[in-house]
């Protein structure tokens, strides 16, 4: 699948509502589109998913275009690559930054399935047609605008809420929202709030019927976490501590956790989250497709890898329009009724829009292969 060049969009799109999370409010994003193009002019897409400041994790938008362009790229300009599962091996002596690996990853699996005209969900082995989705909702400025929210998506059909709690916005909160929504798949995601200190406080939750409470402790924890587990009912999930197989395989032995959040910035690309997920299919761990923000070319690779078999819970890959005024794909991803159908063209299923491209681009950077 001979490479021909590689090119790095740098876009700025602004969220339609500013994104509120424990570690605080952001509203602008900045990214980039990473494209393959091989010399039959097919285009390969992926998309990073870093932030502006490294608060999710070590990664930046700054530091993906370091790891890329110095390192990544030129690997890639030096290897001939067969199949993109080659593209995590050869990756492999530089050190995490997985989410600049991933960006890079992502656009050789889209030009990888258009060249062999197949969906890139066939091309990762799944089956599913459609696919069931949640919604994460940010904390919001009062719990009556917390509750008019989730009526708002529990209404459009969204077969989970996710949301976002810290101290001082947690049991109060979420007990006043399971009174007014009985029925309705409910979690949690912490990001990191809370230490061991807080496990009585946290063990309210278990009167919640939360499907999961996500990432309660630290960042990159599997020890405490294992022993938060193993008081309380409510399964932990774990998103922020899982970056690779390895990360995925001690976490279930510990027993850190029942549920696992595969992001495929996070672990490095769709190699390594199709690794985790053939592991979690062969341990019986449910996992569901977590988000990043993304625009329509991250969300369309999370649909993708969400047809996986062991994908049994609802994730967090919303309609475009739940972020975005204007998307930078057509048609833009549409959720009916908590569902989003699975496009079968090749690779990603969905068109570049160009023009939307270039309006958000802020910079593009082109690497030419021999
Ligand atoms: O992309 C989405 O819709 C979900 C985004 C989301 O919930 C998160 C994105 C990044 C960090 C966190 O705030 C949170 C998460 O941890 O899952
Ligand atoms: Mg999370």
């Amino acid at each position: 699948m001979p490479i021909k060049q590689i090119k790095l969009h740098k876009l700025k799109m602004r969220l339609n509502d500013p994104f509120t999370t424990s570690f605080g409010t952001f509203q602008d994003k900045e990214f980039f589109v990473t494209e393959a193009v091989d010399d039959e002019g097919n285009r390969g897409f992926g998309e990073s998913v870093a932030f502006t400041s490294p608060w999710y994790s070590e990664e930046t938008v700054q530091t993906n275009l370091h790891v890329m362009e110095d390192f990544l790229i030129k690997t890639l300009q030096e290897n001939k690559i067969e199949h993109p599962d080659e593209v995590s091996e050869l990756f492999t002596p530089i050190k995490r930054n997985n989410m600049a690996k991933s960006a890079l990853e992502g656009a050789v699996w889209d030009l990888y399935a258009k060249q062999k005209n197949i969906s890139l969900a066939q091309a990762l082995g799944g089956k599913k047609t459609e696919i069931d989705v949640g919604i994460s909702i940010g904390i919001q400025p009062t719990v009556d605008d917390l509750l008019q929210t989730i009526d708002h998506y529990v209404q459009k059909g969204y077969k989970r809420i996710k949301i976002k709690i810290k101290p001082g916005w947690d049991i109060d909160v979420l007990r006043e929202v399971r009174n007014h929504f009985p029925d309705t798949p409910i979690m949690a995601d912490a990001n990191s709030a809370y230490t061991l200190k807080d496990i009585d406080h946290l063990k309210q939750l278990d009167d919640l019927n939360l499907t999961m409470i996500e990432q309660p402790l630290e960042h990159d924890d599997i020890v405490d976490h294992a022993k938060l587990q193993a008081v309380m009912k409510t399964p932990i999930c774990l998103d922020e501590s899982i970056h690779s197989l390895s990360d995925t395989r001690k976490a279930i032995q510990l027993g850190s956790c029942k549920i696992i959040n595969i992001k495929i910035g996070r672990v490095g690309g769709l190699t390594e989250a199709k690794r985790i997920h053939e592991y979690c299919k062969d341990n019986g761990i449910p996992v569901w497709c977590g988000g990043m923000l993304e625009a329509g070319i991250g969300r369309a690779h999370n649909i993708a890898l969400t047809t996986l078999p062991q994908f049994i819970l609802p994730g967090d890959t919303a309609g475009s329009s739940r972020y975005w005024e204007r998307d930078i794909i057509k048609p833009e991803v549409v959720v009916q009724d908590g569902v989003i159908n699975v496009p079968d063209k090749p690779g990603i299923g969905y068109d570049i829009d160009d023009e939307a491209l270039e309006k958000f681009a802020v910079d593009v950077k082109t690497f030419n292969f021999n």
